[in-house]
Formats: C-alpha cells, structure tokens, sequence
C-alpha cells in the first residue's frame, strides 16, 4: 500500500488519492472534533431556504412583488435558489462534465496547479501555520479568474482547454447573472446605481471548485468547514448531483436539498457590510458521505481591488450610524486569506464595537 505521505499536494494531502486505499479508521488529522456532524436532519419539521424566480424578476408583472421577495429573504435568510436563471443549460452541462473530468486526472496532472508555498490559489488545501489544524475532507482548486491581470499563468491559462474554454463560457454568463442580482438587491436597498457599478462593476471574481471523496467514517470529518463567504456574493453549482451542502439558521444546521437546475446564491459579508447590516451573509458547510463522491464550483462575486469595503454612504445618517469600519479591498482579501475558516468571525471582526472603540483590523 502507498503511503499517503505519496499524495502531498503543496502543504496538504490529495483527499481523493487517500479515499481511494482501503481504511477503516480515517487519520487523525481529518478527524473533526468541534462541530457537531450528528445535527444532520430533523425529518421534514426542518425549514427549506427560499426560491427565487429569475424569470418572475426580470420580466412580466410580477416583477416588483418578486424583488420584494428577493428584499426580504436578504435580510432574513441570505440565501436562496435562484430558478429559471436563463444562463445556458448546455454551458452548465458541459462545465459539470469538464469538471468531474478534471478530477478524474491523474494526480500528476493536477499537481501541475498545487499550491505554491505562501499562496492561497490552486490545486490542494492551504494549512495554515499550526499545522495540527483539523483538515477538511476535500480537495479544492481556487483561483482569481478577475480582473484578468490577476490569474496567475500557471492556472486558469495552463488547464485543460475544453475545461477553460467551457469555464471562460461559464464566467462571463455568471459575470452578468451576477451583475444584474447585485443590481436588482442594491435597487431594493435604494442604494444610488453609481455608488454600487463603482465598487462593483469589473470587481474580483474567483472560482472554487471542490471535490470531496467518500469516505469510510462520514460522521467524523467536515468536508468544508463553517464559514460564512468573504463575498459581495456567491453562486454555487452543485455538480454531480450529490447533496451535502448545510445551512445554519437560528443556531441550527439546515442541510439544503439543491433543486437539480437551481444556483443557489448566498449574500457574503461584504454585501452585509455594503448594506450596514440590513442584509445578513449566512454561514454554511459542506458535509460528506460514505457512498459517493460529490463535487461543487462556487463563483465568487466581489468590489474591484481598488474599492474600500464599507457601509454604502447611501444609507448612513445621524439615525443609522454605520456598523461596521472601512477597509481598502485588498487589505481586507489578504486579511482574510491570513485567517482559518471560522464561522462569521471574520465579519465580525469588521464590526464597530457598541462602545464605538474602533480597534482597527
Ligand atoms: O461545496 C459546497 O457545497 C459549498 C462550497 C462553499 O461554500 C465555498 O466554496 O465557499
Ligand atoms: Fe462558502
């Protein structure tokens, strides 16, 4: 048997080699001891997480009931699934087929885009410096797509073209999508237009794309930690049909069952800083099983580099004081890169604290 010290990837172990040798008890490092896993399902006394209708909200009549909607579950839920998308079925197809072709590779192929010391974007999983830290099981593969000057040239350029042509495809589509939903909540805000294509238009987009391998002891690993998106917002697509995505509401894990068409969006803490707190970024994970595989792309929505984050300045006055500090966009991507993934705590690390003691970030 091969020893998993065979499958490093950068500073982390390839997952999916490790899953494939035969094991009864998982190594300890992916063993989870902090989060309850045993809260997976209440039966149907659960809440399900709202749908919205793309369709309802860019046309026909309805359209002002649909963004009174869209208003509400931002402030109350901060996410949902979006149907009826119009993003072309044929690209999202062929995307999960690329996709789960890429993962099929072998290793050597796509240990061409570990990650390299010091960096957070490619093939693998970033451990931060106490390396003791419980490691989740997956593979990811991140990367800034946008602005362009930003890919790096051993990544998005270097993969397999018909992934990075379908991929290319893919980004422009959710570019818009996106585009046209940070419009339409930033309208229910009555935030001014300009304020939001200033921070908005052209800003960073990254792509996450995860694998998460079966395995023999599912109640026991995380498959992504809790967090909440360091995002204006983000766009999943589930792959392979395979469910695992959780949702935390009211204290309680809400596992979400992804309608097969649906992308579900979630509002990130840059979008409930813009929005001083009105709109609530939700946190979430990702949880495993011991039959299949399953695979996801998150798309990653942000303000352009050269942006603070910050209280929109549209709804800021002597009643509503903001809530949270400004910091420039870059300052606050590497800040939170430097950090473990943990729940909404980097959020609140942006907070004003109550006695207005701005201890700065
Ligand atoms: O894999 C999933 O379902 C969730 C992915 C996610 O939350 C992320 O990449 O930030
Ligand atoms: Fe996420």
């Amino acid at each position: 048997m091969e020893s998993p010290k065979e499958h490093c990837i950068g500073s982390s172990l390839s997952v999916q080699e490790l899953a494939k040798e035969p094991m009864l008890l998982i190594p300890q490092r992916y063993v989870c001891f902090d989060e309850d896993l045993s809260i997976r399902s209440h039966g149907s006394s659960l809440p399900t997480i709202p749908t919205i209708d793309m369709d309802q909200l860019v046309s026909g009549e309805t359209t002002d009931l649909e963004l009174e909607k869209l208003h509400l579950v931002c402030k109350d839920w901060g996410i949902f699934q979006l149907v009826n998308h119009g993003v072309s079925s044929l690209v999202v197809e062929k995307l999960k087929n690329e996709v789960q072709e890429f993962y099929n590779l072998p290793l050597e192929e796509k240990m061409r885009y570990k990650i390299k010391a010091g960096d957070v974007e490619g093939y693998g999983q970033t451990i931060l410096k106490n390396e003791n830290q419980t490691v989740d099981w997956a593979d990811r593969f991140y990367m800034i797509t946008n602005p362009v000057t930003r890919r790096k040239a051993h990544l998005l350029p270097e993969l397999p073209s018909s992934l990075r042509e379908t991929l290319e495809s893919y980004m422009s589509e959710l570019q818009k999508l996106a585009m046209t939903l940070l419009g339409l909540m930033l309208k229910a805000l009555k935030i001014d237009k300009g304020e939001m294509e200033a921070m908005f238009e052209d800003g960073m987009q990254a792509v996450r794309m995860t694998y998460y391998p079966p395995c023999p002891q599912p109640k026991k690993v995380m498959g992504l930690t809790p967090h909440s998106d360091a995002t204006g917002i983000t766009i999943l697509l589930q792959v392979n049909g395979v469910q695992g995505f959780q949702v935390k509401r009211d204290g309680i894990w809400i596992p979400v069952n992804i309608l097969p068409d649906a992308f579900v969006v979630n509002v990130g803490d840059v979008l409930e800083i813009f929005s001083n707190g009105l709109y609530k970024s939700i946190e979430h994970r990702a949880t495993v099983n011991s039959e299949k595989e399953r695979i996801s792309l998150a798309m990653f929505f942000n303000p352009k580099f050269q942006s603070e984050v910050g209280p929109s300045a549209t709804l800021l006055d002597p009643q509503n004081p903001p809530l949270f500090k400004r910091v420039g966009m870059e300052k606050y991507v590497s800040d939170f890169f430097s950090r473990k993934l943990d729940g909404k705590s980097f959020l609140e690390r942006m907070r004003i604290a109550e006695n207005g003691v701005d201890d700065t970030i």
